[in-house]
C-alpha cells in the first residue's frame, strides 16, 4: 500500500554508491504510511529508511531535511538525514526526490499512558527550544491561509449543522488571530503533525518523532494543542484525559515554561488544532488528491473533539 515507486537492490545499489554508507545489503518496502514510499534498507553501516517522496518537491524538501539535521545535531530525538558526497540531503531516484534517514529503534505506542505523554511533552519542548535558531523559513502550509481558502470548497457537502460550525470556527479564528495575544504567542518550526502513529518508544523510553512533512513555521503553543489532542483524549468519545494532560503539560513547562498569553490562547490553540484536523480529513474525504491512494481518516472524530474543545471547560496550563 504505501510503496508507490517501487525499488529494486539493483536500482539501489549504484545510487548507493554516493552515500558514506558502504554496500545497500536488503530493502523491503514499509506497508504503513499512506504519502510517500518508505523502505527499509540494511547497509554496511546499519539500518536506514529511503523516503521517495510522492507530494512534496526539490523546493519544498530543504526545509523540513535540513530541520531535521538541525534538530539531530543538537540531541532532538529525530531521523537524521544522511548527505551524499556532495553534502545534499535530497536526491532524485527514479525521477523523484528521495531521502535517506537514520532508523529509529521501536515503535509506535498506540495506548500512552502518563509516562509516555510525560516524554513527548519533554522532547517537544525540547524540540521549539532547539529550533529557535534555525535559519530556514517554511510557513505551516497548513494553518489560516490553508484553513481560509478551503473552508469554501467543503462547506457545501456539510449538513446544515457541520456548516454552522465550521463557518464560526473560521470566524472566530481569523478573528482571535488578529488579536494581541495571538500575536504574543512565541513562534518557531514545529512539527505540526505529532499522533501517536508519529513518535517511536523502545518501552517508556521516546527513541524519536518522524514524519516531519507537514512541519512549518507557526506557534509552539500550536504544536502542544496538536499533540494533546491525540495523544491525551479517549479515542473513542475525543474528551481529555486529565492525567494524561497534565503529565504532558507539566513536562513540557518544566523544559520550556508557558507564558501568559499562551495560558490566554489555550483554548482558541485546542480548538484550532482540532478544527486544523477536521478541515482536512473533511477536505481528503470530499476530494481525494488520489483516491486510488487513500483510505481517508474519519472527519468525525476531530468534528466530535472541535465539539467539545468549543463546550468544554478547558484544563489550565501549567504557570510559572
Ligand atoms: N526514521 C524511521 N525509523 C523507523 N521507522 C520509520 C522511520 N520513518 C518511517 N518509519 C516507518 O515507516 C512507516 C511509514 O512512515 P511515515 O508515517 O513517515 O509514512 P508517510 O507515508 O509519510 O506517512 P503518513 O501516512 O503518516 O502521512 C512508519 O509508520 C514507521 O513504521
Ligand atoms: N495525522 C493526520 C494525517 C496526516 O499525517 C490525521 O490524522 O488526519
Amino acid at each position: 500500500m504505501a510503496v508507490f515507486t517501487s525499488v529494486t537492490l539493483e536500482d539501489l545499489t549504484p545510487w548507493m554508491k554516493q552515500f558514506p554508507l558502504g554496500k545497500a545489503l536488503n530493502i523491503r518496502g514499509i506497508a504503513s504510511g499512506i504519502e510517500n514510499s518508505n523502505f527499509f534498507i540494511d547497509t554496511e553501516q546499519g539500518e536506514y529508511v529511503l523516503t521517495i517522496f510522492e507530494n512534496l518537491n526539490f523546493e519544498q524538501l530543504p526545509f523540513y531535511l535540513k530541520l531535521m539535521r538541525h534538530l539531530a545535531d543538537r540531541g532532538v530525538l529525530v531521523p537524521a538525514p544522511i548527505a551524499n558526497v556532495d553534502g545534499e540531503l535530497c536526491v532524485a531516484l527514479h525521477g523523484k526526490p528521495a531521502a535517506i534517514v537514520s532508523k529509529l529503534n521501536g515503535s509506535s505506542q498506540m495506548e500512552p499512558q502518563a509516562v509516555h505523554c510525560a516524554e513527548v511533552g519533554a522532547m517537544l519542548a525540547r524540540m521549539h527550544l532547539i529550533g529557535r535558531d534555525f535559519t530556514i523559513h517554511q510557513a505551516n502550509l497548513r494553518s489560516l491561509d490553508w484553513w481560509q481558502t478551503t473552508v469554501p470548497k467543503v462547506l457545501s457537502f456539510l449538513s446544515d449543522t457541520n456548516r454552522q460550525l465550521m463557518q464560526d470556527e473560521i470566524a472566530f479564528q481569523s478573528a482571535f488571530a488578529l488579536t494581541p495575544t495571538y500575536k504574543a504567542l512565541a513562534t518557531g518550526p514545529v512539527h505540526a503533525d505529532l499522533f501517536r502513529n508519529n513518535v517511536m518508544f523502545d518501552g517508556e523510553q521516546l527513541t524519536g518523532f518522524f514524519d516531519f512533512y507537514f512541519a512549518g513555521c507557526d506557534t509552539w503553543l500550536f504544536d502542544v494543542a496538536v499533540t494533546i489532542n491525540d495523544w491525551c483524549i479517549d479515542l473513542a468519545s475525543g474528551e481529555l484525559d486529565l492525567t494524561r494532560v497534565n503529565a504532558m503539560l507539566n513536562a513540557y513547562h518544566a523544559v520550556r515554561p508557558f507564558t501568559l498569553e499562551e495560558s490566554q490562547a489555550w483554548q482558541p490553540m485546542l480548538r484550532a488544532a482540532a478544527f486544523r484536523f477536521w478541515l482536512s480529513r473533511v477536505y481528503d474525504f470530499y476530494q481525494p488528491r488520489d483516491a486510488e491512494m487513500l483510505t481517508p481518516h474519519d472527519p468525525t472524530h476531530f468534528e466530535r473533539i472541535l465539539r467539545l474543545r468549543v463546550s468544554q471547560p478547558t484544563p489550565a496550563l501549567p504557570q510559572m
